[in-house]
């Protein structure tokens, strides 16, 4: 791993030792001080970039395109008027590659290195975590060209884990709102009022390539912003579950990237 990781900084191949240690207490620190967490130049960023490359020829041929209109929820609220400001509805368009489009890459050997999982699950206070089944949606690297965003949402798993392979010159910002709803309090209000733009404790940062990003995406309002200029933002997400085999339906994978094998 020492190859694609940064491990002298990041010692990921030494679980439990003091280094080890003193890295997922930082890390568990940030996930509770502001519900995220980032390990910037984990993966050196020549790596990171050599990635991008070799994959350029199947964004530009078979890549799916996502493309939709969406609320935050990503569906309508059986307790919530249709035209409730907390359900406005925005665009969101990106390219994606699945698990498959992308044998033999970096991304996936760092998918499938146990020790990444350990790691992480420690971050995430897990007793394990596990690599899907699911052919697809194991990793998937995404690229925003011109104009294309991902909008506000909140996201099914508790945590999302992101690694930033090409940052954009403009635009692409990851911009959050931590903690606005919580299982107790959807707090609907609080969602309109972000959604105009009026909540004072969003906050937006610019990923650096290389840089893992974990946060707790189930309760904390986020998206990306619209990137501007012709270098396109790619970002790699990691799908792991708290038990092993995972796979999605096929109803699922048609939706979530228009083909079920
Ligand atoms: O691209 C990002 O930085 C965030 C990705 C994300 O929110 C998601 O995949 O649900
Ligand atoms: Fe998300």
């Amino acid at each position: 791993m020492q190859d694609i990781l940064d491990l002298d900084r990041f010692p990921l191949h030494r679980p439990h030792s003091p280094q080890w240690q003193a890295l997922v207490d930082r890390c568990r620190a940030d996930l509770a001080a502001q519900g995220m967490f980032n390990l910037e130049g984990l993966m050196h960023p020549h790596v990171a970039a050599a990635e991008v490359s070799r994959m350029a020829p199947r964004f530009a041929s078979d890549a799916f395109l996502h493309e939709r209109m969406h609320n935050i929820y990503f569906k309508t609220l059986d307790d919530l008027p249709p035209d409730h400001p907390a359900l406005t509805r925005f665009h969101t368009s990106n390219r994606t590659l699945c698990a498959d489009q992308i044998a033999g890459s970096a991304l996936l050997r760092l998918y499938e290195w146990p020790e990444f999982a350990t790691f992480l699950a420690a971050t995430m206070g897990k007793p394990q975590l596990h690599v899907m089944d699911d052919p697809l949606a194991r990793v998937n690297v995404m690229s925003y060209g011109p104009g294309q965003a991902l909008n506000w949402h909140f996201d099914r798993s508790e945590f999302t884990t992101t690694l930033l392979l090409q940052a954009p010159d403009a635009g692409g910002e990851f911009e959050y709102r931590t903690d606005l709803r919580s299982e107790d309090n959807p707090n609907h209000d609080g969602v309109a009022r972000l959604l105009r733009g009026e909540d004072p404790e969003s906050r937006t940062i610019r990923l650096t390539p290389g840089t893992l990003n974990v946060f707790k995406g189930k309760n904390t309002a986020h998206r990306v912003t619209p990137v501007r200029g012709d270098k396109e933002r790619v970002i790699a997400v990691f799908s792991y579950y708290e038990h092993p085999g995972v796979r999605f339906s096929e109803s699922e994978r048609l939706g979530f990237y228009g083909r079920a094998s």
